[in-house]
């Protein structure tokens, strides 16, 4: 159900009495609540009785715990135990309305319209990624201080990439020549086992005759176009011929020898072919199949391989059971050869599968360079060449071709045994497969810990947004005072031919311009940006002391349990000057972006408050932030607007007392005409202004910020927010009321200023300024004076009066 939808059913059934009975309603009290809107406007719906949670002592101290564990980066659903699933998960695939719950990112009037793909769990695409998150539903934990403070989701929710993510592994899955090797394998009944590529297991099960060509689409498009490659497929096939020549040449029975004749398309296909595609018999230990048999290395190969093209309707099963660990000793070293690199060779194995190629004539020991210009010394090839490789035709095999250059037609008809690699370093086994150590790297996706962003090298991942991962990042470079610059980078995926991929754009390009324009101390300081074709970078600077949030949580947890308090701000979890020290750094950016950038944000709320490590608190997360009219858009980013937009901007709403832009407010709060037709409503709804709630279209009224930051103040003093119920219809009444829990233990000031901030129409709502000069900010504690109270006045006079104190 989209807010809008919501709000019309509030106005068509106004709660009544069962509300309260609703069996979601646990907390029936009544405790005296606040009507802080001064002219009393509660739109005829009355919601008395309304009681809250106290939050932070309900939250779960094993998902703290774990939060904590995570640096309190982690992913904010853990901290607040909101349910993770996007918004767009709890819709109704085909109404796309509502399922009764909020979702912990953000929320949208209009659902995308890829609910199916949004489907996809995110947990488990939390495991393939790496991060090992516990995502909790607020249908089986207890209630945490800001559990009920469901937010809302935008439609490009997680899943999207997350989906993507998803969709890719099962495509990698399904086309790895693994997973064709599987596939066949599940009627060959060959099973390979591989470890590492250091320590590899080839287990051989009997064969099944009567295997016929499996000629399906997939199997002829493979043959087609080379599939991806797995490293670890070489080696396995090298281990299984090692394994098996030496079998053979014990049991010294020819019969069951593979045939050593080949010819030169065979070798073409060992060459030419990833080694899924090696078409070349299966050793059944018959010399059976319709294919004329290889040389032993590259029918191991195709024994380990066993792919559609091959025939083999005559296999029988071999009479044994082969098992094999082969421990191999480290990479060889490699060397570029730049006079190799980019010279054409025959072969056309796909990029990074090396190709031996022939030694140089000055490397004394021999030298092989592979297709990828890799250089490798020291291996002596002449002795492999007259030792090792003695026993194997050399006609048609990968290595009597590639290895040496030339087919050596001594190479005949010697058997190896395991004494002909005494006195080698490598076995011929391991001389091919080194040539591998490119490929069997393993490979690091762009976005993934390990890889290089610009100057930067990605770490582990320090923060879920709602169409990002954030991850800690290292300098590559280091500084005059030989440090590494350790810093944030926020990834949001490119996710072609999704529909919200444009929009998800579209946003991006906006934040990245607005927050780079933006330069101030108590906010996120934007680095860089990188983009590749897959992925956006986003280089900030790091905040290692989490964010407000888990901040609030862990003091909670420090509280002893019999001072829980069991009415807001009764216990404090912060003493009044820390609450007024941090919310004045937050107010600070706030007033920075509203008056100085003419910038709303949009989506302030305790998870985008972070702490630097000196200590200072800082606004993050701009996705949602606007330009508030065409004249600072034009000023301050000119190329951001559309046109369209533009010419529809008008003047701010403005408090009481101040004429500018009053008729540009309707009685709702919208502000007609401020709106992009696209755009979607974003936020949390527990920091939801009651004009945006009524408001179908996103607002850019910086009055709503206040609002939000009159929930972080809220919570600061009491540890608790503000307005919360895990029932949705009077959540929602309790914001357009403004009807809230009066904080005690706390001064008469921060009451004060939470009413000015509180106050339902945004024309009557302080502006930021007015909050930066109170009282309370100004730490002025004689309230008696009641200046506050007089229009226009507040912030100012309070802030007159506390010079004229000091001159006192
Ligand atoms: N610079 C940073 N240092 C440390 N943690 C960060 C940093 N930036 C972001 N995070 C963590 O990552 C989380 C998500 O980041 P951010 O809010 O920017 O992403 P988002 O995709 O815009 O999320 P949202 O859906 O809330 O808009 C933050 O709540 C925070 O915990």
């Amino acid at each position: 159900m989209s807010l809008s939808s919501a709000f019309s059913s509030l106005r068509t059934n106004p709660p009544s009495k069962d509300l309260h009975t609703n069996p979601h309603d646990t907390t029936a009290s009544t405790n005296s609540t606040s009507d802080t809107n001064d002219t009393n406007d509660t739109n005829g719906i009355d919601t008395p009785g309304l009681s809250h949670q106290h939050l932070l002592p309900h939250m779960d101290p094993e998902r703290r715990h774990h939060d904590q564990e995570q640096g309190h980066l982690g992913r904010s659903s853990v901290a607040t135990g909101l349910p993770s699933e996007p918004y767009s998960s709890l819709a109704d695939k085909d109404t796309g309305r509502h399922t009764g719950r909020w979702p912990h990112r953000r929320w949208s009037h209009r659902q995308p319209a890829s609910s199916p793909g949004s489907l996809v769990d995110s947990r488990v695409v939390d495991k393939f990624s790496g991060s090992i998150e516990h995502t909790l539903s607020t249908d089986n934990t207890p209630s945490s201080p800001f559990m009920s403070s469901p937010r809302l989701s935008k439609s490009f929710a997680s899943t999207s990439i997350h989906e993507n993510f998803a969709q890719q592994l099962q495509q990698q899955q399904q086309h790895s020549p693994r997973a064709v090797v599987q596939a066949n394998t599940d009627r060959l009944h060959t099973a390979t086992t591989i470890n590492t590529p250091a320590m590899m297991t080839t287990t051989t099960h009997a064969a099944r005759p009567n295997i016929s060509i499996n000629t399906s689409p997939i199997a002829l498009q493979r043959r087609r176009s080379p599939a991806p490659f797995d490293p670890a497929l070489p080696f396995a096939a090298a281990n299984a011929a090692h394994h098996n020549q030496q079998a053979t040449s014990k049991s010294n029975s020819t019969d069951k020898l593979p045939s050593t004749s080949t010819n030169s398309s065979q070798h073409n296909s060992c060459s030419n072919s990833t080694p899924s595609q090696l078409s070349v018999g299966f050793n059944t230990g018959k010399r059976t199949t319709s294919n004329p048999p290889t040389s032993i290395l590259s029918s191991s190969i195709s024994k380990a391989l066993p792919t559609p093209s091959t025939n083999l309707s005559n296999l029988t099963p071999p009479k044994r059971r082969m098992s094999l660990s082969w421990n191999l000793p480290p990479a060889l070293p490699r060397q570029i050869s730049p006079s190799r690199q980019g010279s054409s060779s025959s072969h056309s194995l796909p990029s990074g599968v090396p190709i031996i190629s022939q030694p140089s004539a000055n490397d004394e020991h021999g030298s092989y360079v592979t297709n990828s210009g890799h250089h490798t010394p020291s291996i002596p090839i002449d002795r492999y060449r007259s030792k090792s490789f003695s026993s194997v035709s050399s006609e048609g095999s990968p290595h009597s071709s590639t290895l040496s250059g030339h087919r050596s037609n001594s190479l005949s008809t010697a058997m190896v045994t395991s004494s002909s690699y005494s006195s080698l370093p490598y076995s011929p086994a391991v001389a091919f497969l080194s040539n591998f150590v490119d490929a069997t790297a393993p490979k690091v996706s762009l976005d993934e810990e390990g890889a290089q962003v610009g100057d930067y090298l990605l770490g582990r991942v320090i923060g879920h947004g709602g169409f990002s991962i954030v991850r800690e990042a290292t300098s590559i470079q280091m500084d005059e005072s030989g440090q590494v610059e350790r810093v944030a980078v926020k990834i949001v995926k490119t996710q072609t031919g999704a529909t919200d991929n444009d929009r998800v754009q579209k946003m991006l390009r906006k934040e990245i311009a607005i927050w780079s324009q933006i330069s101030h101390p108590h906010v996120l300081p934007f680095i860089t940006v990188e983009e590749l074709p897959t992925d956006t970078f986003i280089v900030c600077e790091l905040c290692t002391g989490g964010h407000l949030l888990n901040y609030l949580s862990m003091r909670s947890d420090a509280l002893p349990q019999s001072t829980t308090p069991t009415t807001p701000g009764s216990a404090k979890t912060l003493e009044e000057d820390e609450a007024r020290a941090i919310f004045n750094q937050v107010a600070e950016a706030v007033r920075y972006l509203h008056e100085e950038k003419r910038i709303v944000h949009r989506d302030i709320k305790l998870e985008n408050i972070l702490r630097h490590e000196d200590g200072t608190w800082k606004i993050c997360d701009f996705g949602l932030a606007e330009y508030q009219d065409e004249e600072a858009a034009l000023c301050f980013g000119e190329s951001l607007m559309s046109p369209s937009a533009g010419s529809s901007f008008t003047p701010l709403p403005s408090p009481k007392g101040d004429d500018r832009g009053k008729e540009a407010v309707s009685k709702s709060g919208d502000v007609e005409g401020a709106e992009e037709e696209e755009e979607m409503v974003g936020g949390s709804l527990a920091y939801s202004s009651p004009e945006q709630l009524r408001s179908c279209k996103p607002l850019r009224c910086p009055s709503s910020d206040v609002w939000s930051l009159g929930v972080v103040l809220y919570a600061l003093l009491t540890g608790r927010l503000p307005f919360q119920d895990e029932y949705e219809p009077r959540l929602l009444h309790q914001i357009l009321n403004g009807r809230y829990e009066e904080p005690v233990g706390c001064s008469a000031e921060a009451r004060d200023l939470l009413k000015k901030m509180f106050r339902s129409k945004p024309e009557d709502r302080w502006r930021i300024g007015q909050v930066k000069d109170s009282a309370w900010c100004l730490g002025i504690n004689d309230h008696s004076l009641g200046v506050d109270d007089l229009p226009g006045t507040g912030g100012q006079m309070a802030s007159f009066l506390s010079s004229f104190r000091s001159t006192l």
